[in-house]
Formats: structure tokens, C-alpha cells, sequence
């Protein structure tokens, strides 16, 4: 996964680079769409891996269904609304069917290529990606006499539409407050990239041992978490009537845990909770609150993201990666405005000057 990660994250890392030269050394890039197309590449390569250039036109039609949504989550919600036959509604319906219909195609196209082929994955070896795991368990699904527990080829559409969308805009946004906290805070960047250059030494892309190492950047990217996370809030439904605290909770009640409150709270940070201070997580996750469960970007217990060493392993790489070649700043008019749109997102874009160094 490290080497197709690096690689994809290469070729990016290379075109910005010339694109900066071309502009005498100065370039203003918008951070947050920058990271969109660079997560959204090796997210599509993690679930189609060979059938990559077949999968890229799929994900980019869901790309814009997301798009659709997040603009109707603009608006006020309305129960019903989304049955109606507005123009919107009607492309995001047709939009659904053509992923739908494309990616069983895919399916169906892969499955003949598994069964004539003699490639590792088929002779037993590990799978190369999410799509290839995904029908194995089908077929082992339609082996088993108990038909509930059956995984269909519908069940693998759904899956790849969840973690397209749960894994791109996730990753993008986190590596995007990375960076403007990073341009916010230039000793702290000065830091990390002496900390990268010291452990990756003349290497571009980092090797698994070197990401091991990066104890700096792991504190950053963690208090990025904290104060920004993607996903501001979880829900649980009570199985049980239960006491909570004080408080009784009947059966079916819906909790919302409010995870951008908790990582802001200062009976659990201290008084300094609203400031950018990674030396916090130095002595590790558990004992960098009062509570150690109050860190919870992706989630607790057994429901919790299932993305999240992916999630991780990659904005270390990125981060890695552009450390060593670039240094940034705020661009003159960037303004701080996170806003919630279904997740943390910097409302005016995140516009940074990037340097080549
Ligand atoms: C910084 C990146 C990410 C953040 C902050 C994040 C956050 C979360 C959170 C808060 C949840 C809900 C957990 C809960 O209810 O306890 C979740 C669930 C989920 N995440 Fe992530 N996520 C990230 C990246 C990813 C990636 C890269 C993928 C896929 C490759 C992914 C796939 C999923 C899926 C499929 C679920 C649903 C799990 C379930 O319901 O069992 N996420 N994530």
C-alpha cells in the first residue's frame, strides 16, 4: 500500500512543483481542493487497484453526486423533498443509477478476470485491493448455507460508494487544517521538516520504518484532530434503557456525542484547549486529556471508522512528502472560517502561498 500511495502522491508532489517554478518560485493553491484530487487518486486506487483507469470515471460521477447533496444540505430540510421531480433531484437519481450500473459492470468484468487469471491474489496470496476482497467474500457468502449472512454484488456497490465518500473527504480535510495550522504556526513547521529531513534523510518518499519515526508530525496530525475534526459529531441509539451519569436513558433514544465540543472543552484540555499545542500528545493519545477516551476523531468502540490507520498512514505520507520540498504560508486573503457542511470544512477554502525549497 506504501509504494502505490507514494507513487500517486509522487506525481502530484512533481506537477506542483513545476507548477511553482513556472511561477517564479510563488504559487497560491487552494489547499482544500489540492488534497481532494490527491486523496481522492489513492483511495481509487485502494479499492479498484489494476481496474484503477476503469474505476476513476465511476467515483468522479459520485464525486459530483456529493457535490449535488452537499448542496442541498445547504438548504433547509424539508421531509419529502428528495422524491420530488426537481431538475437536481432527477440528475443526482440519474447520477445514482449510472454509478450503480457502472460499477456492476466492473464487478462482472473483474470476476472473469480473478477466475481466468493466474495472478497471485487468485492463487491464494494476499488480495491487491478492496474490490477483489469484496467479491471473494460474495463468492464465500454464497457458499454458506445461511442465507441471511449472503453478501451480494449490490452490497459491494454500496461499500465502494461508502468508503469513496468516507475516505476522501475525511483524509482531504484533515491534511488541509494540517496545513493551515502548519502555515499558521511556522515554528512548528520549521520542526516537523527538520524532524522529516533527519529521518528520511535524501529518501523523497518515506519507507514504513521512517513513518514509524515521524513522532513530530504524529503530534501535529493528532492535534489537527483535535481541534478540526472532519466529523464533528457521532450518534448512538440506546439497545437498552440505561443510566448514564445521572441521567436515565430510556431504550430507543438517539444520542448525539458531540465530538468537536469534547476536544474543545477545557475540564478535559485544560485552558489552553482552543490553542494549537501538539506537545500535548508527547507522552501518547491516553494521557493527553484528563479522560482518555476525550480523543475521539474517528469515533468509539465497535462501530469506530474502520479507515482510520489508512486515514492516518496517508496524511503522515503526504505531509511527509510536501514537507520536504515546500515550505507555506496563508495566502494575504485567506480567512478562518471553519464551518460545518456535513463535515469540517474551511468555509472560504484555504487558499496558501506554497515555495519551492
Ligand atoms: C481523517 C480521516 C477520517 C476521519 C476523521 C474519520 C472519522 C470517522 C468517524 C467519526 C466515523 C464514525 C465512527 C463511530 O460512529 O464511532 C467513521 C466511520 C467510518 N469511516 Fe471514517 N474517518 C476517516 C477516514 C476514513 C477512511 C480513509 C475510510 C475508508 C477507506 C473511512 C471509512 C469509514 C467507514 C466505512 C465508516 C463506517 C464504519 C461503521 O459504521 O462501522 N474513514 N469515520
Amino acid at each position: 500500500m506504501i509504494p502505490m500511495m507514494a507513487k500517486s502522491m509522487g506525481e502530484e508532489v512533481m506537477k506542483l512543483s513545476e507548477e511553482i517554478s513556472n511561477h517564479d518560485g510563488n504559487f497560491v493553491i487552494d489547499a482544500s481542493n489540492w488534497f481532494q484530487n490527491l486523496v481522492e487518486d489513492v483511495i481509487t486506487r485502494a479499492i479498484f487497484g489494476s481496474f484503477y483507469e476503469e474505476g476513476r470515471p465511476i467515483l468522479k460521477l459520485q464525486a459530483q453526486q456529493v457535490a449535488h447533496a452537499t448542496e442541498a444540505y445547504h438548504k433547509s430540510f424539508i421531509p419529502g423533498y428528495r422524491f420530488l421531480p426537481t431538475k437536481k433531484n432527477r440528475i443526482s437519481r440519474r447520477l445514482n443509477k449510472e454509478i450503480r450500473k457502472s460499477l456492476l459492470n466492473l464487478i462482472g468484468r473483474r470476476r472473469r478476470t480473478m477466475t481466468n487469471s493466474s495472478s497471485p491474489a487468485v492463487c491464494g496470496e494476499l488480495p491487491n485491493d478492496l474490490l477483489e476482497i469484496m467479491i471473494k467474500a460474495v463468492d464465500e457468502s454464497a457458499a454458506n448455507s445461511n442465507h441471511l449472512l449472503a453478501i451480494t454484488e449490490n452490497d459491494i456497490v454500496e461499500e465502494c460508494k461508502t468508503i469513496f465518500f468516507a475516505g476522501k473527504h475525511t483524509t482531504s480535510n484533515l491534511l488541509t487544517w494540517t496545513v493551515v495550522l502548519l502555515a499558521m504556526h511556522p515554528r512548528w513547521q520549521d520542526d516537523v521538516r527538520e524532524e522529516v529531513l533527519r529521518v528520511c534523510e535524501s529518501r523523497d518518499s518515506p519507507t514504513k520504518d521512517d513513518l514509524a519515526k515521524l513522532k513530530t508530525l504524529g503530534m501535529i496530525l493528532n492535534e489537527a484532530l483535535r481541534l478540526y475534526p472532519p466529523a464533528v459529531a457521532i450518534i448512538r441509539r440506546a439497545k437498552v434503557n440505561v443510566r448514564l451519569g445521572g441521567l436515565h436513558i430510556p431504550q430507543g433514544t438517539e444520542l448525539l456525542i458531540p465530538i468537536l465540543a469534547v476536544h474543545h472543552d477545557p475540564t478535559l484540555w485544560s485552558s489552553d484547549a482552543r490553542e494549537f499545542n501538539p506537545s500535548r500528545f508527547g507522552g501518547g493519545v491516553a494521557q493527553a486529556a484528563k479522560h482518555p477516551m476525550a480523543f475521539m476523531p474517528f469515533g468509539l468502540g465497535a462501530r469506530r471508522c474502520i479507515g482510520q490507520n489508512l486515514a492516518v498512514l496517508q496524511a503522515k505520507l503526504a505531509m511527509a512528502m510536501i514537507l520536504r520540498r515546500f515550505s507555506f504560508e496563508l495566502a494575504p486573503d485567506y480567512k478562518h472560517a471553519p464551518s460545518v457542511l456535513m463535515l469540517l470544512h474551511p468555509q472560504h477554502g484555504a487558499p496558501i502561498v506554497v515555495r519551492n525549497l
